[in-house]
């Protein structure tokens, strides 16, 4: 299982954890509006990091946004597994049309 995988699992589970004993169960009870909000603040801070140029404080902030995003995902009851499938859609329709374009191969 991928990390992203494994940290998707974990938040599921936190949403009927104690909230008292973990940040994601904490955040998770606020409701799916403040879990969309921490995960905008997040962003914000990766796109601060970004134009800086920081390297390491991107990778932090990057790190901050997916956990985010898995928790907003989460509390609208979004499987990051439709996440991935729709990539995945997106890569086959591409490579479609991609060979599309060269109909001699
Ligand atoms: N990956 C993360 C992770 N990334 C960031 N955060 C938390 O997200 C919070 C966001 O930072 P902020 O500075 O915005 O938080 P804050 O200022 O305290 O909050 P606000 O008052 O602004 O709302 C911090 O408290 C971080 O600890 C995370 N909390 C948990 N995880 C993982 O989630 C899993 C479950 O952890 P529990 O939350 O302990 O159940 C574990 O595997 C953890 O590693």
């Amino acid at each position: 299982m991928s990390i992203l995988h494994d940290l998707a699992a974990t938040i599921e589970a936190r949403k009927t954890a104690d909230p008292d004993g973990s940040w994601t169960a904490k955040l998770l009870a606020k409701g799916p509006e403040k879990c969309a909000e921490k995960f905008g603040e997040e962003a914000v801070e990766a796109i601060i990091e970004a134009v800086k140029g920081d390297r390491d404080g991107l990778t932090s902030e990057a790190a901050d946004v997916l956990y985010h995003l898995l928790v907003m995902l989460a509390a609208r009851d979004v499987p990051l597994q439709a996440v991935l499938e729709e990539l995945a859609r997106r890569q086959h329709m591409s490579g479609l049309a991609e060979k599309a374009a060269r109909p001699g191969d």
